[in-house]
């Protein structure tokens, strides 16, 4: 698909889009651990209390985009400084997020790895391309190890790694 059924923008400019950094959801983990241990506010983030912040954040940042409309990838009509206010509520969601996941003990990047793998199962590229909607049929979890390796290939063959 060249472009996005929804905004009409140009999927090939969303692929120049990366990350700086690597940072890893352990690296997260570990630092907020220590963040709520220094302060002995571990007490305070038992499961339920932090999914309640989690969605108090996820709250903050549905604030930043309510009552505009729909909005063009990349937010070129938001401002610079509504710009990192949504990276700061990004970051709260994904902070709170990881924390939960500790709280629970889910192994949040082994889970993540997984559950893309089922999706990749669910949504077969030769029956989900440039179908938006959602796959109700469970037959389609039975076809997973060819499926697995057409998205293996397709990421080889898209940057180069794995
Ligand atoms: N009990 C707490 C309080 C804060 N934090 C951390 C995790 C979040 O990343 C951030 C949340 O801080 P605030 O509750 O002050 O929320 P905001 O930063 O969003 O500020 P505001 O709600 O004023 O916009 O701080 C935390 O781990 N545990």
């Amino acid at each position: 698909m060249t472009h996005s059924a929804v905004n009409g923008t140009s999927n090939s400019l969303d692929n120049e889009f990366r990350f700086s950094s690597d940072l890893s959801l352990e690296n997260i983990r570990s630092d907020q651990h220590k963040f709520c241990e220094e302060r002995n506010w571990l007490q305070f983030h038992p499961p339920r209390n932090v999914l309640l912040a989690l969605v108090g954040e996820v709250g903050e940042l549905s604030e930043l985009f309510q009552w505009r409309g729909e909005v063009t990838r990349g937010l070129p009509e938001f401002t610079s400084q509504e710009k990192v206010r949504v990276g700061e509520e990004l970051s709260d969601v994904l902070i709170y997020l990881v924390d939960l996941a500790e709280q629970c003990h889910i192994d949040l990047p082994a889970v993540v790895k997984d559950k893309m793998k089922k999706n990749a199962v669910k949504y077969p590229v030769h029956r989900a391309t440039g179908r938006g909607d959602k796959n109700d049929d469970p037959s389609a979890y039975k076809q997973e190890t060819s499926d697995i390796g057409d998205m293996q290939r397709e990421r080889e063959e898209g940057d180069g790694s794995e």
